[in-house]
C-alpha cells in the first residue's frame, strides 16, 4: 500500500508541532522517521495512523485521502501495550474475528514465527521485555497487516534482543512486504533497516533531507558504505564533530 502526505501540520495549543510536510511511501518500502527529539516524528506517525485526526493538509492511503484508521494498519509502539489479565496467545488473538479455532492457529503461526510457540500459555508479567515486544509484534502482525507503523518499538530494549529483533522484523518484511513506517532516533537502526531515511528538524519539524539506501539486505552493520551514511546523518543533525 502506499502512502502520501501533503503539507501536513499540526498544532497543538497554538504551537506548532509539525510544519508542510510531504512525503510519499511506495508498496512495501521501508521508510525511517529519524530526528533529534521533539521534531515531530510520532506526531506524523499518529497522524498517518488515524489515532489523530486534528492536523492539516492531506494524508492519502493508497490513492484515497482518509482520516480513518485503516483496517490493514498494524502498530507496534515502543512499549507492548499487552493485556495483563490475558495469557501470550489470547493478547495475540485479541480483536480477531472469526472462529476460536482458526484465531488461535493463526496466533500460533505467528508466534511460532517470533520465536515464541513454546510461551503461548504465559501472562505478561512472566515475560522479559523482549519476549513481550515480540508478542507485540505477533499481535501486529496476525491481522496482516499491508501498513506497519513503529514507533521506537525497540528503543527500550538491550542491545542484543534489539538486534535480533530488527532481524525479526527484516523476516517479517520478507515474507509479507509490508509497508513500513519506522519513528526512531537510533541512527544504527535506520540505517540498518531502512529504504530511505526522512531527516526530520526543527520545532516545528520539517522535512530536512532524505536519504536513500541502496545496499541490500541483510546489511553488514559495520560496513564502510553504512559508516559513510551515518557520519552523513550526524552533520546533517549537526552532531558530527570533526
Ligand atoms: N498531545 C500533545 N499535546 C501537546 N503537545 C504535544 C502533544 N503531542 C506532541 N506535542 C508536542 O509536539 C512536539 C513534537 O512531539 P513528538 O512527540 O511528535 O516529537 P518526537 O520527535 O516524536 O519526540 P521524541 O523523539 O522525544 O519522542 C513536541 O513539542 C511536543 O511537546
Amino acid at each position: 500500500m502506499s502512502l502520501a502526505l501533503r503539507d501536513v501540520s499540526r498544532t497543538f495549543n497554538g504551537t506548532t508541532a509539525v510544519q508542510n510536510v510531504n512525503l510519499e511511501v511506495q508498496p512495501g518500502e521501508i521508510v525511517g522517521l529519524l530526528g533529534t527529539s521533539g521534531c515531530g516524528k510520532s506526531t506524523l506517525l499518529r497522524a498517518i495512523s488515524g489515532l489523530d485526526t486534528d492536523y492539516e493538509g492531506e494524508i492519502e492511503i493508497n490513492g484515497t485521502v482518509t482520516k480513518e484508521i485503516h483496517d490493514t494498519t498494524g502498530f507496534i509502539f515502543q512499549e507492548p501495550r499487552l493485556l495483563p489479565w490475558l495469557n501470550v496467545l489470547d493478547n495475540v488473538t485479541f480483536g480477531l474475528t472469526g472462529k476460536r479455532q482458526e484465531k488461535e492457529s493463526l496466533a500460533v503461526e505467528y508466534l511460532t514465527s517470533v520465536g515464541l510457540y513454546g510461551k503461548k500459555k504465559l501472562y505478561p508479567r512472566e515475560l522479559s521485555g523482549g519476549m513481550a515486544q515480540r508478542v507485540a509484534i505477533a499481535r501486529a502482525l496476525v491481522t496482516s497487516p499491508q501498513v506497519l507503523l513503529l514507533d521506537e518499538p525497540f528503543s527500550a530494549l538491550d542491545a542484543f534482543t534489539k538486534m535480533q529483533l530488527q532481524d525479526l522484523l527484516l523476516n517479517v518484511w520478507e515474507k509479507y512486504q509490508p509497508t513500513i513506517v519506522l519513528v526512531t532516533h537510533d541512527i544504527d537502526e535506520a540505517t540498518y533497516l531502512c529504504d530511505r531515511i526522512v531527516m526530520l528538524s526543527g520545532q516545528p519539524g520539517e522535512v530536512e533531507r532524505e536519504i536513500s539506501l541502496e545496499q541490500k539486505r541483510p546489511r553488514n552493520r559495520g560496513s564502510k558504505e553504512l559508516a559513510h551514511i551515518k557520519s552523513e546523518i550526524l552533520q546533517c543533525l549537526d552532531l558530527n564533530k570533526k
